[in-house]
């Protein structure tokens, strides 16, 4: 997606610790037509499987992941990382690793939302390890519910995440690809 290209090379910040900071486009602040636009793509690659649902996880994931269900039409549910007292049980648990906040977190979803009728496409802010999609999809797995593709917004093709993602032997999509960061930023379109 060009225009998320051209705006994270104007925006993209390299951080310590291997961390990209594109806050102004994704993390903190978040532009309309750019996230209408990561939606529409996303719609349009993944509409062919028939989803039924979109999942993601809060917090980042949320406005692309609501940008792609707005255009399919289809439900959106976001895995949650403190159970709220109105969680209906029985929940589906995972935990994955921070990359921004540091530390384990604990990821919930309600058997109310997902289940074994549920044709997924996961969508995410970020690609890098591979850890939280990891998480997310054996939450999945307890549910029942089919995983047809994963989306994300922005990969760290160096981190390895598609290729630890492989054996899901589903769709990857991502919209700009970080092919290394540590001699100057390099940015080209996903794949
Ligand atoms: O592929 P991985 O190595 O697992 O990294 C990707 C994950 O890291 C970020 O989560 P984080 O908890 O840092 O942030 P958020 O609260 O902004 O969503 C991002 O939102 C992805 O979910
Ligand atoms: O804002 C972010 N920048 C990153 O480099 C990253 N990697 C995983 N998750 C991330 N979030």
């Amino acid at each position: 997606m060009q225009a998320l290209v051209d705006a994270i090379r104007q925006q993209g910040e390299v951080l310590p610790g291997g961390i990209l900071k594109v806050d102004g486009l994704v993390n903190h602040q978040l532009l309309p037509g750019l996230t209408r636009e990561m939606g529409e793509t996303f719609a349009r690659h993944f509409a062919p499987l028939r989803p039924n649902k979109i999942v993601t996880i809060e917090v980042s994931g949320i406005a692309p992941a609501i940008a792609t269900a707005m255009t399919l039409g289809v439900p959106l549910v976001y895995a949650r990382k403190k159970k709220p007292v109105t969680m209906k049980e029985p929940i589906f648990t995972a935990q994955s690793v921070s990359r921004t906040k540091g530390g384990v977190v604990d990821l919930f979803v309600s058997s109310e939302f997902l289940g074994p009728a549920d044709r997924v496409v996961v969508i995410d802010d970020f690609l890098a390890s591979g850890g939280t999609l990891r998480a997310l999809v054996g939450m999945l797995a307890q549910s029942g519910a089919q995983l047809l593709g994963i989306g994300c917004v922005v990969e760290k093709q160096f981190e390895g995440g598609r290729e630890k993602l492989a054996d899901l032997g589903v769709p990857i999509h991502t919209l700009a690809n970080i092919v290394q960061m540590d001699r100057g930023l390099e940015v080209v379109s996903g794949k």
